[in-house]
């Protein structure tokens, strides 16, 4: 008998977004054992960490197992936090150039990058969130506009944003790698094994 929590099956990480799925490939590598779902679950509003819970409470319905989640937010720190969890209809809606006008009634351009991932072990298991967040601002659209808002934030100590940057630059300093430095802790702390079946 294997000491640590046992499994069922490997971590299902489900998202409806192939750049986060991408992401989170690349900084996890095999550390972490986790097969992934695509799949659009619907969000409530409220304050990040619930929305991202709630996620996961949703998601290990879904695939009757372990699964983990993540929910990203863009924080403005001259609008309190907004849009925060908010930011996918926001950016949808009003694109770079809203984003960046939303602030031109402050000289306060600064704003955080955050990610909340929550993992439940199961469908009656509370989920455990661990937060990432990045420092930096709001700038005019630069590099190639491949993933969300990456073009707008430049993170603080960089003269370029998260688009302009090396994808392994990026995930050096992202919140998402610095959420999942917490997770990888986890799973180490945790010493889950897993049943293949
Ligand atoms: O590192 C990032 N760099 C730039 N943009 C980003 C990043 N990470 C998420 N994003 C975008 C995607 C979505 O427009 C919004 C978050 O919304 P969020 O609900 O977390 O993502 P989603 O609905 O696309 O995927 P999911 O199915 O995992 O909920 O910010
Ligand atoms: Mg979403």
């Amino acid at each position: 008998m294997a000491s640590g929590s046992l499994l069922l099956r490997p971590v299902t990480f489900v998202t409806g977004n192939a750049k986060k799925l991408e992401e989170v490939r690349a900084i996890l590598g095999n550390s972490i054992p986790f097969q992934s779902l695509k799949l659009e679950l619907p969000e409530l509003q409220g304050e990040p960490e619930e929305i991202s819970k709630e996620k996961a409470r949703l998601a290990a319905k879904e695939v009757n197992g372990p699964v983990l989640v993540e929910d990203t937010c863009l924080c403005f720190n001259a609008l309190n936090g907004l849009p925060g969890p908010y930011i996918k209809w926001f950016l949808q809606k009003i694109g770079h150039e809203g984003l960046n006008n939303l602030l031109k009634a402050y000289d306060d351009k600064s704003a955080y990058a955050m990610c909340i991932f929550s993992l439940a072990l199961g469908p009656n298991e509370e989920p455990v969130s661990f937060v990432g967040k990045t420092m930096g601002k709001i700038v005019l659209p630069r590099g190639p506009p491949d993933f969300g808002w990456d073009p707008i934030f430049e993170p603080d100590g960089y003269q370029l944003t998260y688009a302009e940057m090396p994808k392994d630059e990026k995930n050096k300093i992202s919140h998402r790698s610095r959420a999942l430095s917490l997770v990888r802790a986890q799973f180490a702390a945790a010493n889950y094994t897993f049943q293949s079946r």
